[in-house]
């Protein structure tokens, strides 16, 4: 006999937990199935912990940047095993914490690999369930890599779990995984070098800006091989040989760790999604903008498995669920609103993006006035040594509102949620300027940025 629900979710990550939590509240019969401990990538082996090892790598740079200014950085050093045991102080408790919470809202929990075996059933680990309606919040995997030896790589899973730091670490691709894991483990003593394909690396931020964050990163020994495949791994004893090819030559780097940087693709191969008739590709599942599947009324999708026009980011993940939720309850049609959602990619500095490009928003018709400052020499950056920082920000000449802002420099992952909050409401920039914040803060120098 198979159960029956209102709403099975597939994933107790971001976008699945707040979708459950809402439907629960809501009286529908509820059930939530994950094959790993509850908590999701973000919380259990992303965002979170993540920036938990990063509080170590801004602690040394911080004393780096004072050095003769009153500060001597001498004998500072991250212990990796400590700083280790400090992220899994916070990210242990997570999945006790989590089901407690869906159970609070009345919500059973269920554990093991969830695979469809019809257009309204289900089954975890051969156990049969029904349900008026899922939501696949399945999140991302590593993309799987075609050149000989991609099992040799460990992922980023791997790398936010390792017991020591070896000296010599490779990146495959430069995107936001590979800065960020690079900047920690330059200033926890290794040697990084992170290997893109591209001419660009973090190709969705601001080019001006990206540079400036790669002169930075080479200042704390992060090197960046551009235009450059991966041809091959190999390990002979604890070394690894990591052939590459690059205007046409071939050679081989030699490290101690290889990690997956090289983008993440949607977790759906094991969903048997054929069975429920859910057209997918890589990007997730092909949803309608109210976030149902376009070929299965009783499926939605949100988060990072649902390919919609949000990034693969933890706000656009809660965002996503609780718009599902709301028109499973409902019966609605309403799309998630994307405007304002900042990113950031957390190195140190931080470089951050919300809104258009320079040249999105040139391709989009506007007429737009490029507001670029370089604030390496601002009082904000001069009173703790930082000699690299730049804003970009965008406005449109014909009404004065913000269209993008692109940040690079400390604690500027903060300032860039002023300009969300300026986008997401449609404020121009005089609106946005005519504001007051304390100072000396950061937030203080955004009426100087506008
Ligand atoms: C290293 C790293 C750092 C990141 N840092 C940031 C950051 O700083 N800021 C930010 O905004 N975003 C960050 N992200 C992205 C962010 O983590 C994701 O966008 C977000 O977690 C997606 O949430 P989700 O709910 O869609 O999926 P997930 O949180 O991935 O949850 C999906 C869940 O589904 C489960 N599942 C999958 N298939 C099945 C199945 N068949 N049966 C049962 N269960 C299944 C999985 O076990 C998983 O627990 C980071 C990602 C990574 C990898
Ligand atoms: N701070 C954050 O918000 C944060 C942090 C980490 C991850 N994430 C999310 O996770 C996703 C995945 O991150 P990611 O860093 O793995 O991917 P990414 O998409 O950011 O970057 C992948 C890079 O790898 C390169 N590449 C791909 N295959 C390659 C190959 N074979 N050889 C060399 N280069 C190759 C690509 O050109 C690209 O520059 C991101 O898109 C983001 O949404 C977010």
């Amino acid at each position: 006999m198979s159960e029956t629900y209102d709403l099975i979710v597939v994933g107790a990550g971001m976008a699945g937990v707040a979708a459950a939590n809402k439907c629960g509240a809501a009286g529908w019969r509820v059930a939530v199935v994950d094959a790993l401990p509850y908590g999701g990538t973000c919380a259990l082996r992303g965002c979170d912990p993540k920036k938990i090892l990063r509080r170590g790598a801004e602690i040394v740079d911080a004393a780096n940047l004072m050095r003769g200014k009153g500060v001597d950085p001498h004998g500072l050093a991250i212990n990796w095993s400590d700083l280790m045991a400090h992220k899994r102080g916070f990210t242990d408790p997570v999945p006790s914490k989590m089901e407690k919470g869906l159970k609070g809202n009345g919500v059973e929990t269920l554990h093991g690999a969830a695979r469809f075996t019809g257009a309204n059933t289900l089954e975890v680990d051969g156990q049969p369930y029904e349900s008026r309606r899922f939501l696949v919040a399945a999140g991302a995997i590593p993309r799987p890599a075609s050149f000989a030896g991609a099992d040799l790589m460990i992922d980023s899973t791997d790398f936010l779990s390792l017991e020591a730091l070896p000296k010599r670490i490779l990146f495959v691709g430069g995107g936001f995984v590979s800065f960020e894991f690079a900047h920690i483990a330059a200033r926890a003593g290794a040697a990084p070098v992170i290997v893109d394909r591209g001419a660009r690396p973090l190709n969705a931020f601001d080019p001006d800006l990206v540079e400036m964050l790669i002169e930075r990163s080479a200042g704390v020994g992060v090197k960046l091989q551009r235009e450059t495949e991966i041809v091959s791994i190999a390990k002979a004893d604890d070394v690894f040989m990591v052939a590459v090819k690059s205007c046409g030559e071939t050679r081989t780097i030699e490290t101690d760790l290889v990690v997956h940087g090289a983008g993440r693709v949607a977790a759906l191969a094991d969903l048997n999604l054929e069975a429920a008739g859910v057209d997918y590709g890589y990007k997730g599942i092909v949803v309608a903008p109210h976030l149902q599947s376009s070929t299965n009324s009783a499926v939605f999708a949100a988060g990072d498995s649902a390919d919609t026009k949000g990034m693969p980011l933890t706000p656009v993940a809660v965002i996503e669920g609780k718009v599902a939720a709301s028109n499973m309850l409902k019966g609605a049609q309403t799309a998630p609103d994307y405007a304002g959602i900042p990113a950031a990619v957390f190195t140190v500095p931080e470089l951050a993006r919300v809104g258009m490009l320079e040249a999105e928003a040139k391709e989009a018709g506007h007429d737009v006035d490029v507001r670029f400052t370089d604030t390496g020499g601002w009082y904000s950056n001069y009173r703790i040594g930082e000699k690299s920082a730049a804003a970009k920000v965008l406005v449109d000449k014909s009404d004065g509102k913000i269209l993008g802002a692109h940040l690079f420099g400390p604690e500027y992952g903060e300032l860039i949620n002023f300009f969300g909050l300026a986008i997401k409401l449609g404020l121009t920039a005089k609106q946005l300027k005519s504001t007051t914040a304390a100072y000396p803060s950061v937030g203080s120098d955004l009426g100087s940025l506008l």
